[in-house]
């Protein structure tokens, strides 16, 4: 795991469009996985400027989302898929159709956890997901507790998760889902290069348990310490609780070059 702690969310956004920006200079049909949630945001605004500049495109490239409520009507502003359009699919230059998210809306939800984890598969996989973390440790809807073998399923989302995210919901908790579907943690882990950002001091609990706690259910983050290429990008708040920031601020200050993220 390589942890990067950098001054502010704008570096790490540029960090993690970078990572983006290198793997589709060398893959222009690259899977992506997008996430939803504030912290990518900066993510894609980046992305949205090198596009406009003419330095990247992602018109040969596909996306795959995270998770998704269960039960918004398809034109609610927060279902997911109408997030991740606004927020990504409308600023660059990929293809509506080539963004896919698990159906919250269908009358078979088994069926359409089944489905995308096929359709993933089809694609031959995701090069690089995206991920944030929720304050209680959460990854993609994985609340704690998840099975770390865990594939995409239907989920309820803790108190805490819900109360978080009512300020999308002009912050009545009661109007967030309590379902949703999410891509498990085997899911997430399959993926070949995992980008997880985080910012401020509020996420610092949850990344000193991704960073440095033992692997367990407890954490779902934590989980990332099993794959074999995984990149965090922090700001100096959310890694204010990391025993190793200081090594990890040497070791990347002292990158070689020609290593790449
Ligand atoms: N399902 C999403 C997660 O994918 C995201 O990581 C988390 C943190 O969101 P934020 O970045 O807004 O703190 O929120 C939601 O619960």
């Amino acid at each position: 795991m390589e942890v990067i702690i950098v001054d502010t969310a704008d570096e790490v956004a540029r960090v993690a469009a970078d990572a983006i920006s290198a793997l589709v200079a060398a893959r222009p049909d690259a899977v992506l996985g997008v996430a939803t949630g504030s912290s990518p945001e900066g993510i894609y605004d980046e992305l949205s400027r090198r596009v406009a500049a003419g330095g990247l495109s992602l018109a040969g490239a596909r996306a795959f989302m995270l998770d998704e409520y269960v039960g918004l009507p398809a034109d609610h502003p927060e279902r997911y898929r109408n997030v991740i359009q606004r927020a990504f699919v409308d600023k660059v230059d990929i293809a509506a159709d080539a963004v896919a998210g698990p159906d919250g809306g269908s009358d078979d939800l088994a069926g359409a956890c089944a489905a995308y984890e096929q359709a993933i598969a089809d694609a031959g996989g995701i090069d690089l997901q995206l991920l944030g973390i929720g304050t209680d440790g959460h990854i993609a809807f994985n609340e704690p507790g998840s099975s770390l073998a865990s594939r995409t399923r239907i989920k309820t989302l803790t108190h805490q998760t819900r109360a978080d995210n009512a300020r999308f919901f002009d912050g009545r908790i009661d109007d967030v889902p309590q379902h949703c579907l999410t891509q498990g943690i085997g899911t997430i882990l399959d993926a070949r290069h995992l980008v997880l950002v985080a910012t401020g001091r509020h996420k610092a609990e949850a990344i000193h348990h991704l960073v440095e706690g033992p692997v367990s259910a407890m954490w779902p983050g934590s989980a990332l310490q099993l794959h074999p290429h995984v990149t965090v990008v922090l700001d100096s708040p959310a890694a204010s609780r990391l025993q190793l920031a200081g090594y990890f601020t040497e070791t990347y200050a002292a990158k070689p070059a020609w290593q790449g993220l």
